[in-house]
């Protein structure tokens, strides 16, 4: 890392969060309550390219920031009939807590009244969260088995679009993005994506682009069968994948979209997160600290870099704590030495497993953003030179 990117970390650590916030009652302890992840980190493509962001896509990051403003809770008529409609559907109250409002970040959930940190805001029944078993027996029964459940979920929303008002989800299907407002690299232009080659966000866009391709090749046959469906493209696929990667939650359960819940968007610093309990069926969320009536209430998607964030939400954070930047030295494999600088390297980043994101090869180093926040330079150099005497007596 040069000097002048080393300032900048550490420019950006003084302006980090620092108290951390607690719980009123330690959720995760629960042993009834299992949480959710978002499954941006469980549907990773195994071919890893290095990751190296350059300076022009950091501050294309930086850029998106200034667009970030507050939220704007104003409310409008479908959303003011969403909440009502899905709790009919669901039989049960879902929220009292909470109503849908708009924010800088599209729709939001805003506090309707005064919340307090450990309060449950919302509980959505698994009869009304979306879920692979939700697909057709008609279509089931005619799909690869290769399919997986990204696209078997994508295809639910695609058959429910198709159905407009008739199908039982309606409310809820047009509330999801459309093409024109997704930012994932995926929907990025080939000059827009030249801009980040050098990054593994252009590798990995191209891979997940091609896998997506590649399911929706495989659906298509599946498709055809049904007149009301085969006019469906590539580009409408594309647009379902992405409402499902960047909304679904992967539980014990398997994954599934939850309605309402899904309205809620990230914040890197909160302790909510999304939690199921299996025997009572329904999924909650906690409040993680007090809320005032009209601010909006936000969660944690996952411990996501940037590059994470942008692939599968289509955003990214101004000061991420969890951003990492992954550089590969590219060591030969001839090269006599390269065991020993592969050592070096475990040594150097010995957290490198812990690393939320792409895959890399082993001649490749993260180095993690909040490591960076804590690296004191005097004790580096120490741990350098003890490596590197170790290696001399070794050798
Ligand atoms: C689960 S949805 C949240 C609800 C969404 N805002 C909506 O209009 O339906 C996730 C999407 O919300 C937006 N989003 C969530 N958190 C955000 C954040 N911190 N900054 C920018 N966009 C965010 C992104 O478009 C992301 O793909």
């Amino acid at each position: 890392m040069s000097h002048s990117q080393s300032s900048a970390c550490l420019i950006h650590a003084s302006r980090l969060p620092c108290t951390p916030r607690t719980l009123k009652h330690d959720v995760l302890t629960t042993t009834m309550l299992h949480c959710g992840s978002r499954i941006a980190k469980l549907f990773r493509s195994p071919v890893t390219p290095p990751f190296n962001f350059p300076r022009r896509l950091l501050i294309k990051f930086e850029f998106s920031s200034l667009f970030q403003a507050k939220g704007l809770n104003t409310s409008d008529e479908e959303s003011d009939e969403f909440l009502p409609w899905l709790e009919r559907k669901a039989r049960t109250k879902i929220s009292s807590m909470l109503w849908i409002g708009k924010s800088a970040y599209g729709r939001s959930l805003f506090a309707s009244e005064n919340i307090r940190t450990g309060d449950c805001i919302l509980k959505v029944p698994y009869s009304v969260e979306i879920t692979p078993d939700n697909l057709l027996p008609k279509i089931r029964a005619i799909l690869s088995d290769k399919i997986g459940t990204v696209s078997k979920l994508a295809i639910i929303l695609l058959v429910e679009r198709k159905m407009g008002q008739s199908s039982g989800w309606a409310p809820y299907i047009c509330c999801l993005p459309q093409h024109g407002e997704i930012h994932s690299t995926i929907f990025w232009s080939e000059y827009e994506l030249n801009m980040i080659c050098q990054s593994s966000v252009y590798q990995e866009t191209v891979n997940q682009k091609a896998k997506i391709e590649k399911d929706f090749a495989a659906v298509v046959p599946a498709l055809q069968q049904f007149p009301d469906l085969e006019s469906i493209t590539l580009q409408d696929f594309m647009c379902a994948y992405f409402s499902v990667t960047s909304r679904a939650w992967e539980s014990t359960k398997g994954l599934s979209l939850i309605p309402f819940t899904d309205f809620m968007n990230h914040d890197g610093g909160s302790k909510s997160i999304v939690l199921f309990d299996d025997d009572k069926m329904f999924s909650e969320v906690i409040a993680d600290r007090n809320y005032a009536p009209g601010e909006e209430v936000l969660i944690n998607y996952g411990k996501f870099p940037n590059a994470m964030l942008l692939l599968d939400f289509g955003f990214t954070l101004p000061y991420n704590i969890h951003d990492q930047v992954q550089i590969q030295l590219s060591i030969p494999h001839d090269d006599n030495l390269r065991e020993m600088k592969l050592e070096l390297l475990q040594h150097l980043t010995p957290k490198i497993k812990d690393a939320v994101g792409f895959n890399c090869p082993d001649d490749t180093f993260i180095i993690k953003y909040e490591d960076t926040i804590l690296l004191e330079p005097s004790k580096c150099m120490e741990k350098l030179k003890t490596i590197k005497h170790t290696h001399i007596r070794h050798s």
